[in-house]
């Protein structure tokens, strides 16, 4: 990642983390939010103590002058509406967690004192490591025990993970420290269910439940980690929470919109040879009916088109790249064939020796990944069929855990993903399933060197004897010839609608805004809309800090999330926003991709991306499933890059029948050059250009104007984090 763009309205200086406080809501009770992780919370807007604890704020001067406190207002948003608590009885206090769709249960911990550890000197320091207490992994390497006493000793303190850039939100993929601070083992103790230590049998086949109620099984790991946070002001490595364990936690969902039939009128194409046919219902796919009940519980009744495309597809065993606007069921899209293998060939027993997951899916974003993994969790819900999650910012004695307890789909971010293959923590020889989510984000310059690495780990299958799944909303031509070294020759690309096309479903407003209107204009607009959810995008992980700030001195309930955080408080941000706590989310294209929140209602894009994908992308965490929602964008015609995706930003406008303000036509077509010099179009057509078989039998139609290269950019301040 380049290094971060410090804007003119910050002084350089040390970046604080903003972590506003929220009045604890009625609605919390209901779910058991623990006293003492509101205590913090409560007091400090008692004492109008929100204000950033850790440093100075680093503002000087004019509309830098850090904001005065009169502490955020005490709306509690959409209390009065039971806002997000629609799905079932939550009288059991269980919920999902953090990143559940369904409203936030996280585990109770005290966020309050977070803060006032979580940051010195303008790092953030991760501590990873695993010290073990002595013994190592039952199997063949101790490698635990070998790190005992070594650490990759990162300024001075004992080991721990290497340490972060404080400009690039990007871990390095350096080893492990020897130890770090701990999390809370006693949680693990006994909590997790069906994935017993002891050996389990496979699936038995077609409509047969196992293993799903091995009830709680004591987990007698052959290893403890005697890590903990003892370097007092050091925060221990954070261990996630739980993720629910009730059906109803399990499979919380949201309703489908107004719209969600409209699917069905977009045009879909799908080059390559001899595509099997799509299906127009789940019943056609011939499902187990252990899975055929998982889709019923999520809500789920028709196909949308990338999934009547996808899964015939991935169940006729071909590779595919995938391109369907956001919001329009790309994870079901890949997850559901995938589990219906497993459970149709069976997966092997849980052993004691190295795991072996069948299906290594890797996304870009550590809220992205684990929201896929809740999403295979509650489809193979009631089989054998273990998924886990691994990603940065944790501990990683708790991904080790995770995995050991028997893992058959790995959800992963490349950077942990790597760590772990290279600490020869899994084996790779029995993968069948490669799937990129978020796919032209992983082959971009950012995470393209890590899939590379992935793809040429020792062991893995090559691309001829394993199936790789490609899934996007928006796939650049660069992008496609990338992916090739990934995919079988004969993949097919599945194109529901346009390539990068905008959500249909998304109201897009384009507003001229010079860069010192920008923070009045947004608190104009954000006090319109009341206690309306809204995610609003900037450039930088500082911006996110001060617009935060400045926001809940305007008394709008707002929080951020960006890469400078602590995972423990991306979390927590993000299930504020979920659970209702707060209405507004700052944040940086960290949480631009794939992100399932239920009904945000708007988006603002305060920064423009240098790329137009990005902006898909943003605007696409409104209007999803069928949901409408309005994407309102502040244009500064003074701002280069605002203008280099000036042209790029009319045609997605036009594309999707959003109207195209005279202003913008005008500055997007003075701009000298073609498409491919001065910014991102789509390719809408299969780069391989190859005769393309096409239900219904017309042929691959190229877009008039042809298509060009889409300018990608890699290292946005805050692009990519694992
Ligand atoms: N067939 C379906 N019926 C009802 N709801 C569905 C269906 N498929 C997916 N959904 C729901 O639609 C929402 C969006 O799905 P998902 O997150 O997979 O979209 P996506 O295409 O991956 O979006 P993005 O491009 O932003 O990643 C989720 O809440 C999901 O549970």
């Amino acid at each position: 990642m380049g290094d971060e763009d410090w804007d003119s309205e910050l002084t350089a200086g040390p970046s604080f983390s903003f972590t506003p406080s929220f009045p604890k809501l009625e609605t919390e009770k209901a779910f058991n939010y623990n006293e003492s992780s509101n205590k913090g919370i409560s007091e400090s807007v008692e004492r109008n103590t929100w204000l950033p604890r850790n440093r100075s704020s680093g503002f000087e001067g004019g509309e830098d002058e850090f904001p005065k406190s009169d502490g955020p207002s005490r709306r509690g948003f959409g209390a009065d509406r039971g806002f997000g608590f629609k799905r079932g009885n939550r009288s059991d206090g269980e919920g999902s967690n953090f990143f559940g769709r369904g409203g936030f249960k996280g585990r109770n911990e005290d966020s309050g004192s977070e803060n006032a550890k979580g940051f010195r000197d303008g790092n953030v320091e991760e501590e990873f490591g695993e010290k073990s207490a002595g013994r190592g992994f039952s199997h063949s390497e101790d490698t635990f025990g070998q790190r005992r006493g070594r650490g990759a000793a990162v300024r001075g303190t004992r080991g721990g993970f290497g340490r972060r850039d404080e400009n690039n939100d990007e871990e390095s993929h350096s080893s492990f420290g020897s130890r770090g601070g701990y999390g809370n083992q006693t949680s693990y103790e006994g909590r997790e269910r069906g994935g017993g230590l002891r050996g389990r049998g496979g699936y038995k086949g077609r409509n047969e439940d196992v293993g799903s109620d091995s009830g709680q099984v004591k987990n007698n790991y052959p290893f403890k980690s005697d890590e903990d946070g003892e370097n007092g002001d050091k925060p221990a490595p954070y261990v996630p929470p739980p993720p629910p364990e009730t059906e109803d936690g399990i499979f919380a969902h949201y309703k489908t919109g107004i719209n969600f039939d409209k699917y069905d009128d977009i045009l879909t194409n799908v080059s390559g040879i001899n595509p099997p046919p799509a299906i127009l219902t789940f019943e056609e796919a011939n499902l187990p009916e252990t899975l055929n009940k998982n889709i019923s519980k999520a809500g789920y009744a028709k196909l949308t088109p990338v999934q009547k495309h996808s899964i015939p597809i991935v169940l006729a065993k071909r590779d595919l790249m995938a391109c369907a606007q956001t919001g329009s069921g790309k994870t079901a899209a890949f997850l559901l064939p995938i589990l219906a293998h497993m459970m149709q060939d069976g997966v092997a027993p849980h052993s004691l020796d190295l795991q072996e997951p069948e299906a290594i899916i890797v996304a870009p974003t550590r809220e992205l990944i684990n929201q896929i993994f809740l999403d295979a969790r509650k489809f193979a819900y009631g089989t054998c069929i273990k998924p886990v999650v691994v990603y940065g910012g944790t501990q990683t004695f708790h991904s080790l855990r995770q995995i050991y307890q028997g893992c058959n789909i790995l959800c992963a971010t490349p950077g942990r993903l790597l760590d772990i293959i290279k600490r020869e923590k899994i084996g790779l020889t029995k993968l069948r399933y490669l799937v990129l989510d978020e796919a032209d984000r992983m082959l971009d310059m950012g995470f393209g060197p890590d899939m590379k690495t992935l793809i040429t780990s020792p062991g893995m299958p090559s691309k001829e004897e394993r199936q790789t799944l490609m899934f996007s909303a928006t796939f650049p031509e660069r992008i496609q010839s990338l992916a090739k070294e990934f995919l079988k020759s004969d993949y097919l690309f599945v194109v529901v609608g346009q390539v990068g096309g905008a959500c249909s479903d998304v109201e897009q407003i384009i507003i001229p805004v010079g860069q010192h209107g920008k923070k009045d204009k947004l608190v104009e607009i954000l006090h319109g809309l009341g206690a309306e959810r809204t995610m609003v995008f900037v450039k930088t992980k500082k911006r996110a800090d001060y617009l935060t700030t400045l926001l809940c001195q305007e008394n709008v309930l707002a929080t951020s999330i960006h890469g400078d955080r602590l995972q423990k408080e991306r979390e927590e941000a993000l299930a504020d926003f979920r659970f209702g706590k707060c209405n507004v989310l700052v944040a940086t294209n960290v949480a631009a991709r794939g992100l399932d929140i239920e009904n945000v209602q708007h988006v603002i894009i305060y920064d423009l991306s240098d790329n137009i994908e990005e902006y898909v992308h943003r605007i696409g965490r409104t209007g999803r499933c069928g949901n409408v929602g309005k994407a309102i964008t502040f244009f500064d015609s003074d701002d280069n890059e605002d203008r280099t995706v000036a042209r790029s930003l009319v045609k997605v406008l036009s594309d999707a029948q959003q109207e195209v303000p005279a202003w913008l036509e005008e500055i997007a077509f003075s701009a000298s050059g073609t498409f491919s010099s001065i910014g991102s179009t789509f390719a809408s057509v299969d780069s391989r250009r190859g005769v393309s078989h096409i239900p219904g039998g017309h042929a691959q139609s190229h877009i008039p104007g042809g298509h060009a290269q889409s300018a990608f950019a890699a290292d946005d301040d805050d692009a990519s984090w694992d």
